[in-house]
């Protein structure tokens, strides 16, 4: 069967790493995968072209391809509409929300290479291998009521922290899965000493956990979690989390291999329909110059292989050819170091191309 695959360049470094996926897609299809590509616009170059980040066309698209590219959305040119619903980063909550994705998956893992490039001392990240299992369609995201209005003469802004159970058994019963296929240890993240819905959260994750007995279940405070992440991140294997906390803490553990432009992430819906994204954003401060690292995307590719397409082989070649480019010294400026050289965006496409048609 053909797979549909949907790429959606988006915004700022989008385009700049998407055209690299884009390329490596083309060798996948050399190389026997039966895909077939589509592109469309999210974001702010969608709202320029349609006055909407996320055009009904796009999202039709989106429905009905197997698995979905992203690159990244938003940028100072968008950050002043006023009306909210119609910012770039909603056409990429909208897409979330739509076809249902709630499982994201952000692995945080550090290529030996470059344990000198992780703002920790060597020795407390070699060997990282975390994975976040975020929920991504619920929480203080979505929740209502929310907005900014005027009570008694005084503007408010407000949002809603809201989970119902069913939601926190769905992510939860992802991560214990997870679990169960890596280290076999499960913390769940929440504020459970001061906020009502995250006492239910605790309270659901403790109720699935006898489901799973292989796995051991740990509760861990959303502050301590971002103090131990920098402290000892090696203590985690697979984290749970909510939207929130997990956008925050997910960005935490990307530094921790070395650079944000490393680290790819999945979100999964019921039927496994899947949209593959970088866990980074649009870099405005870098995008038009060549230099972003790709990397991040074309991983992000190599997931998208795995869990949506189910061609192992082929996801491993991608990363086995992101490990021999790495091998061999080369590095974008965000991840480079002493003895190496630094290269572009273009450059590392074609690094991983020329490595992806050896391995
Ligand atoms: N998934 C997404 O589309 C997504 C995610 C996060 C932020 N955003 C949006 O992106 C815009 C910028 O947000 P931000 O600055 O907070 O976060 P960002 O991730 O875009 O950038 C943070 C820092 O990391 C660097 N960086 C990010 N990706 C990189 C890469 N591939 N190579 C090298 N360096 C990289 C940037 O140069 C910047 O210094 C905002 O509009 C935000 O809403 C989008
Ligand atoms: C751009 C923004 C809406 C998004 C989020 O907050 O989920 C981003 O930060 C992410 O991590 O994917
Ligand atoms: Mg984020």
């Amino acid at each position: 069967m053909t797979h549909k695959v949907l790429l959606l360049p988006g915004d700022g470094i989008g385009p700049e790493i998407a055209a690299q996926a884009a390329r490596l897609l083309k060798a996948c299809q050399e190389a026997g995968l039966d895909i077939e590509v589509e592109e469309a616009l999210v974001g702010g170059s969608a709202y320029d072209v349609h006055g909407e980040p996320l055009p009904a066309e796009t999202l039709e698209k989106a429905k009905a391809a197997s698995a979905i590219l992203l690159g990244a959305v938003g940028g100072p040119k968008w950050d002043k509409i006023e009306d909210l619903s119609k910012r770039p980063e909603k056409g990429l909550l909208g897409l979330r929300k739509n076809l249902g994705l709630f499982g994201n998956l952000r692995p945080a893992m550090l290529y030996p290479q470059l344990a000198s490039a992780s703002s920790l001392k060597p020795e407390l990240v070699a060997g990282l291998d975390i994975m976040i299992v975020r929920e991504l369609t619920g929480g203080i995201y979505f929740g209502q009521p929310r907005g900014i209005e005027e009570r008694n003469g005084k503007r408010v802004g407000f949002n809603t922290y809201i989970y119902s159970e069913s939601e926190i058994e769905r992510i939860g019963r992802v991560a214990f899965e997870m679990a169960q296929k890596r280290g076999k240890k499960l913390c769940s993240v929440d504020k459970a000493n001061v906020l009502e819905v995250t006492i239910l959260w605790r309270e659901v994750m403790e109720r699935l956990a006898p489901e799973y007995p292989d796995v051991e279940l740990s509760h861990m405070y959303v502050d301590n979690a971002a103090m131990q992440l920098v402290r000892a991140p090696k203590q985690f294997d697979v984290v749970v989390t909510g939207n929130m906390f997990g956008d925050i803490l997910s960005d935490a553990a990307a530094m921790l291999t070395g650079s944000i432009g490393m680290l790819p992430s999945a979100s999964l819906n019921e039927s496994g329909q899947g949209m593959y994204e970088p866990c980074h954003g649009s870099a405005p401060d870098i995008a038009g110059q060549n230099i972003a690292n790709p990397l991040a995307m074309m991983l992000s590719v190599a997931m998208m292989l795995r869990y949506s397409l189910n061609e192992t082989a082929m996801a491993e070649r991608i990363e086995a050819a992101v490990g021999s480019v790495l091998n061999d010294g080369l590095r974008t400026a965000d991840i480079a170091s002493d003895g190496m050289q630094t290269i572009g965006t273009d450059a590392m496409g074609d690094a991983v191309l020329a490595a992806f048609a050896k391995c």
